[in-house]
């Protein structure tokens, strides 16, 4: 049976970064990156400009309490008419340009005003004191966003000072989650006996959204061949990748890996060596990807975070698979005794961690708390706190 990190390699050989298109930036696009450097247009600032509400001056002129001739004023938005000259002064506001002539700027606190044309300096300036030089921040065609940038906030205020309105960039992934089972209801349905509810849908949904892709619901596919046959076209139709969640194992009613075969699905695998959610499998019609996750929903959960998020990451072009394990200390101790490689619900507990309790992947509660998994080799493990252990860390909300 294939070790983890093999399975996540064949995934990622299939992976292919999307095609760049234009970008709106809006708040939908956040989290996209940027598929080519962005140069800036202008200078930044444009000019020399003012840090501070005061007085222009020319340092050299100031002594301890000189009184100098007020020639103009400018507010920010205007440019300066004249130049300052021996004695003289230009009134002016944050953001305004230097006149030419001044080479330094006293804030209006330190100084006094006798009338509308006199100022009184009651500081000596210092050559350049807050004037912010042009092209501080960046010059014409310097290149300030590089490809690969991800479309955040700043990145939106850095792009609109240089004129942008789109950017190119990777398009997100879009997802088809389809979940099977003759024994699901949706959400909003009361469970006859011998149903549950389908969890697995809104939870993928979510992880999908988290990673980066647009996920497509499709709905609940019962455990018939035709109809399942149905919900895969559409999910092949309509996304780059599709997940089934159930489905998958060794059942009769377990149809999903003949139904994908039907549909000129090929398989890659089909069982990794993992717990949960061993049964997984991955295939890949042309272009797009397909996982079949096992349906209990932390077999699910796992199989999402180690397979589709790094593959999701790949083809929105964002440039490190964001599924690297880190080494932390145990803040209690854990014992567990699994045959497979074991992902164990957990939570960081300050700069350590500590399992959760957990009975296995049915058990979708114990993950409330969880932000990470212990990754847990195979036999019996009895760690003392303070042990280090290997951690997948994982995101619960998009901050
Ligand atoms: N003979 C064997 N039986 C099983 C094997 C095996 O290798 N041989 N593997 C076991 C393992 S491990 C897992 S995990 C499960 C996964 O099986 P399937 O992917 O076929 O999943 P289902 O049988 O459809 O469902 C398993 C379990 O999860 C519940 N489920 C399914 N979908 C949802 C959903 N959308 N929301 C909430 N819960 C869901 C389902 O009702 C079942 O209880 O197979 C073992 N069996
Ligand atoms: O591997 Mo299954 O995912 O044990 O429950």
């Amino acid at each position: 049976m294939l070790e983890v990190s093999a399975a996540r390699e064949i995934v990622l050989r299939h992976a292919k970064r999307l095609k760049a298109d234009f970008t709106a930036l809006m708040s939908s696009s956040l989290g996209q990156v940027i598929a080519a450097d962005v140069a800036s247009d202008v200078d930044s600032p444009p000019f020399d400009k003012s840090l501070m509400d005061g007085y222009a001056v020319r340092a050299a002129d100031v002594s301890p309490t000189a009184e100098l001739t007020v020639v103009e004023e400018i507010p920010a938005g205007k440019m300066p008419t004249k130049t300052v000259g021996p004695g003289e002064a230009v009134r002016l506001f944050t953001g305004a340009p230097i006149p030419p002539g001044a080479d330094a700027v006293v804030m209006r606190e330190k100084t006094d005003s006798p009338s509308a044309d006199r100022v009184v300096i009651r500081e000596v300036p210092t050559a350049g004191q807050f004037i912010l030089r042009q092209a501080t921040e960046m010059k014409v065609g310097e290149t300030v966003i590089p490809a690969g940038t991800v479309l955040t906030p700043a990145t939106f205020g850095l792009l609109a000072s240089v004129g942008k309105t789109t950017v190119p960039a990777y398009p997100q992934p879009k997802v088809a989650v389809v979940a099977t089972g003759d024994e699901l209801v949706e959400p909003n349905r009361r469970p006859k006996p011998g149903q549950i509810r389908n969890s697995n849908g809104p939870m993928l949904t979510a992880q999908v959204a988290l990673a980066g892709g647009l996920p497509r619901y499709i709905g609940i596919a019962t455990d018939r061949e035709d109809v399942l046959r149905s919900y895969i076209a559409e999910g092949l139709e309509i996304a780059n990748v599709l997940i089934l969640a159930g489905g998958v194992s060794a059942g009769d009613f377990d149809l999903v890996p003949k139904v994908l075969k039907d549909c000129g699905v090929t398989a890659h695998f089909h069982h990794v060596k993992m717990k949960p959610g061993k049964p997984l499998l991955f295939g890949t019609k042309g272009d797009k990807l397909v996982f079949g996750l096992p349906g209990n929903p932390v077999s699910s959960f796992v199989g999402f975070e180690l397979f589709v998020k790094p593959a999701l990451r790949v083809m929105g072009g964002h440039i490190d698979p964001p599924t690297a394990t880190q080494k932390l200390t145990l803040s209690e101790p854990f014992a567990a005794n699994n045959n497979r490689p074991t992902y164990h619900p957990a939570k960081r507990d300050g700069d350590g961690v500590r399992g959760l309790k957990w009975f296995g992947s049915p058990d979708l509660r114990a993950m409330l708390d969880a932000d990470a998994f212990l990754v847990l080799p195979p036999g019996e493990v009895n760690y003392a706190a303070g042990a280090v252990v290997e951690v997948l860390p994982i995101n619960r909300t998009a901050s």
